[in-house]
């Protein structure tokens, strides 16, 4: 059960005079974050897997862990979690660490890591039912809602081994419910899913995050961390890169445009000689580039003057796709302070 305010620390009241003591309102000291973790760092032999991680994840947020396969996303939240020991660094989840608290720390947090589990002979009601005398409490009260929530409300009596992955997926996310979280840590929770799949799982991870659970998602897949995440921490061979607020991000890169020309070729030789177009890029919709307004407008009068007619020079946000790419195949300098 989630301890209650009462159980947050206090400044303790001994140290204070009787007469201060009767008088002094109670001092509060501000909740701990769902997860704070410090310079996570996890080696297997010559592998450093999770090279001196630090994750801040505030109360009420959708945090993207995001990285390309083997970038450590998983063996981060297996740390996190407790379920391997980091060689340094310490990870607590509101305020307690797992390999000192043992299940205590794991009051109110939920999730899973890589794929969920569960009886494959046994109905999805069933798994449930056993899970939830395990969790003990009021846990077995759940299962109903969980089910509702999850959208297998019609399909608990069927065995598992007959699911298919995503309602596998939505099972474990139904089995995470049953703690009633205040934290969820999802592991690539679309992964193997068909975009319907993708599409309701990330419905109800918006639907979750709206009833103030925070979720923290580990993901490869831009376009749901965009979606779905206020903040991110981007993460290349076992380093974090980029850590911050998503909108932040997607500004970093300063105003860009995107051009489409009768000429990309001849189009691209004069915006390299503009001293005042920058980030110049080539991508599957044209040119990208840097510029301020003014530029862009004599930018297109050049264009002209030079025989390429352009068809489209609009402003554009750099999706954190394009970002992404740029930070974890490109040069480490260019991703932003
Ligand atoms: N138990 C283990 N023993 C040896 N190496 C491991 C072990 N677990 C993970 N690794 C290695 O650590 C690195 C990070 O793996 P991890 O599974 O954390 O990455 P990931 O970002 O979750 O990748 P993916 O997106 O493919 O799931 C990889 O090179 C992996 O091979």
């Amino acid at each position: 059960m989630a301890p209650s305010l009462d159980q947050r620390p206090r400044i303790a009241s001994e140290e204070l005079t009787p007469e201060a003591r009767s008088s002094a309102p109670t001092a509060t000291v501000a909740a701990p974050h769902p997860i704070e973790a410090r310079g996570l760092v996890k080696r297997y032999g010559h592998l450093t897997a999770v090279d001196h991680v630090d994750i801040t994840v505030e109360a009420g947020t959708v945090y993207g862990y995001l990285g390309p396969n083997g970038a450590g996303k998983t063996t981060s939240l297996r740390m996190l979690l407790g379920l391997i020991r980091p060689d340094e660094g310490t990870a607590k989840l509101f305020g307690r660490d797992p390999l000192e608290e043992g299940a205590a720390a794991l009051d109110g947090v939920a999730g899973f890591v890589e794929a969920p589990r569960f009886y494959p002979y046994l109905s999805g009601r069933r798994n449930l039912e056993l899970m939830a005398a395990l969790d003990g409490g009021d846990a077995p009260d759940r299962i109903d809602a969980a089910l509702e929530t999850v959208g297998l409300a019609g399909r608990d009596g069927d065995k598992v081994k007959g699911y298919s992955h995503g309602m596998k997926q939505r099972l474990g996310i139904g089995a995470a419910l049953l703690r009633d979280p205040r934290l969820l840590l999802l592991d690539e929770p679309t992964t193997g899913l068909d975009p319907a799949g993708m599409r309701d799982m990330r419905e109800l991870v918006r639907r979750l995050a709206a009833d103030g659970i925070t979720v923290l998602l580990s993901s490869h897949l831009m376009g749901e961390v965009e979606e779905l995440c206020d903040r991110v921490a981007i993460v290349r061979s076992g380093r974090v890169i980029y850590e911050g607020a998503l909108d932040a991000l997607l500004r970093s890169t300063g105003q860009r445009y995107r051009l489409r020309t009768t000429d990309d070729e001849r189009a691209w030789d004069v915006c390299s000689y503009r001293p005042d177009v920058s980030d110049l890029r080539r991508g599957p919709d044209g040119l990208t580039f840097a510029a301020d307004e003014e530029e862009a407008a004599l930018l297109s009068l050049a264009l002209a003057h030079n025989g390429v007619g352009v068809t489209a020079l609009v402003p554009a946000a750099a999706s954190l796709e394009e970002l992404f790419f740029r930070f974890t195949e490109g040069d480490e300098q260019e991703v932003p302070a």
